[in-house]
């Protein structure tokens, strides 16, 4: 059977580990992350327009991208029950829902002061909550799948099974949406009890400590995953998304000033790097696997007509074969027997076959076999008509629709396409030259395959008592 010429896909998105091209688009992305950070942070508190709409725009995207990443990956856990994937997808789901709460209750977007109950800290809270949630879901990632290519862990297209773990989904998702709604509750209703973040949309020095703290817990998440070894796909494009959190927090925390300067725009771009890119990555990843899949079902399909002509064509000859034979006769038999139609059997056999062997060698005797195949198949004119390789020198002809005498006919013609290869052997006194002998026999009445072939045979025989080189009927 021959070797599949795909790589066969893994049975997770992203747990092989990356290739050049792979490593070196994060590189890019990073490093494109870095030269815009350095051209923007000696600007970021220039003031630039305040544009409330930018907000429902930008964290829309932001939690389209984060639920469905959030889905690939729960569909991931699903498959490989994988806890650290449940922890991951959980966080992008934690992420999802408290952007939207952000949404809806940043000050000017759906109402002056923000929806939810939402006072002047509500949003920023949120904000910080989400900043500070996500890179502690990647660091539960990071620390619970140390080796994600131990057999068992999941890396591995065998080790794989699939499953239903619904109720793992549903519980993480369960306590992932409680703590959205927890935290929105604490930072609208309960916001009394919080300190101030914002004044006048100037960050107090509580939320540049918070931030700091958010930026040192984005970092060690960054340094769990750039310590897992064997490194995936999956824990380099994490690292991207980190990089991305990171320049974002450091720019709306640390060097902006106030709210809808040219820093906090330029963080939410970093925002959508981290958003998208894992998602981007894990589509991609999906395409080229479909692809792959698509490839290796073709080729296995190719596989399996190459292996099925095997076992039902002779080698030699590449004639239908005994095990073709049997079950063709058997289903014209029963073709015939039900429209009460004729049907008729050539059993030829090589005369003197085994002297031949002995004058000219094996291999001679197997080119010349392969040429008496060629001749008698092409004695059959009809697309139903078949000749087979019934074993060593013996071939076989079914002729549906045929009577005896037609059948007669053919088998003579077949004789003589033999005798016209005129294959010298010398053994043979009269010609000197290959020969074939033949039997016919039609179907009968309730006649079995085997009475047929009993029938066919014995007529052989004859023709070889009878001096070989001829027909029977
Ligand atoms: N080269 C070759 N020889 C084969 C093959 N299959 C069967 N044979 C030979 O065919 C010969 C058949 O010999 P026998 O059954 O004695 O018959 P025969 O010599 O043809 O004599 P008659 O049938 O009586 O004319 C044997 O020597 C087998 O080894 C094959 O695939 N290749």
């Amino acid at each position: 059977m021959p070797e599949p010429k795909t790589a066969a896909p893994h049975a997770l998105l992203l747990a092989g580990p990356p290739g050049r091209s792979q490593i070196r688009f994060a590189l890019a992305a990073v490093l494109f992350s870095v030269a815009t950070f350095v051209i923007v942070v000696p600007l970021a508190t220039l003031p630039v327009a305040r544009v409330p709409a930018f907000i429902p725009a930008y964290e829309s995207a932001l939690a389209i991208c984060f639920v469905i990443t959030a889905a690939l990956l729960f569909g991931q856990y699903n498959f490989s029950q994988r806890p650290a994937l449940l922890v991951l997808a959980s966080g992008y789901l934690f992420t999802a829902c408290i952007v939207v709460a952000h949404i809806l209750s940043f000050p000017g977007v759906f109402s002056a002061t923000g929806l939810l109950g939402a006072g002047p800290q509500t949003s920023v809270w949120l904000y910080v909550f989400w900043h500070g949630g996500f890179p502690f879901f990647v660091l539960g990632y990071a620390l619970l799948d140390r080796d994600a290519s131990e057999p068992g862990a999941g890396s591995d297209a065998a080790s794989a099974q699939p499953g239903d773990n619904t109720a793992g989904i549903v519980l993480a998702a369960t306590i992932a949406l409680t703590g959205v709604c927890g935290m929105t509750l604490l930072a609208s209703a309960g916001q009394a009890l919080l300190p101030t973040l914002l004044l006048e949309d100037h960050p107090t020095p509580t939320l540049a400590a918070l931030g700091y703290a958010f930026w040192l817990l984005s970092l060690l998440a960054l340094f769990s995953l750039w310590r897992r070894r064997p490194r995936t796909m999956l824990d380099l494009w994490l690292m991207v998304v980190l990089c991305g959190w990171l320049f974002e927090v450091a720019l709306f925390v640390i060097f902006n000033t106030a709210r809808f300067d040219l820093g906090w725009y330029a963080s939410r771009l970093y925002g959508l790097l981290a958003a998208s890119s894992l998602l981007i990555v894990l589509l991609l990843e999906t395409a080229t696997q479909n692809a792959r899949l698509a490839q290796l079902t073709h080729e296995l399909s190719e596989a399996n007509r190459a292996l099925e002509q095997l076992s039902l064509h002779d080698a030699l000859t590449t004639l239908p074969n005994r095990r073709f034979f049997d079950a063709y006769l058997a289903a014209q038999i029963a073709i015939a027997r039900r429209h009460g139609r004729a049907l008729a059997l050539v059993m030829c056999d090589v005369d003197a076959f085994k002297p031949y062997n002995d004058d000219y060698g094996h291999q001679a005797g197997d080119e010349c076999l392969k040429r008496i195949a060629a001749a008698l198949q092409s004695c059959c004119h009809r697309p139903a008509d078949m000749v087979a390789r019934y074993g060593g020198e013996e071939f076989a002809l079914i002729l549906p629709e045929t009577t005896s005498a037609d059948a007669a006919r053919i088998a003579e013609e077949a004789r003589r396409a033999v005798a016209e290869l005129k294959m010298l052997h010398a053994s043979v006194p009269a010609a000197a030259q290959i020969s074939i002998s033949a039997g016919v026999a039609v179907l009968d009445g309730d006649m079995s395959a085997q009475q047929l072939i009993r029938a066919a045979d014995r007529n052989l025989f004859e023709a070889k008592r009878l001096g070989r080189n001829r027909v029977v009927s």
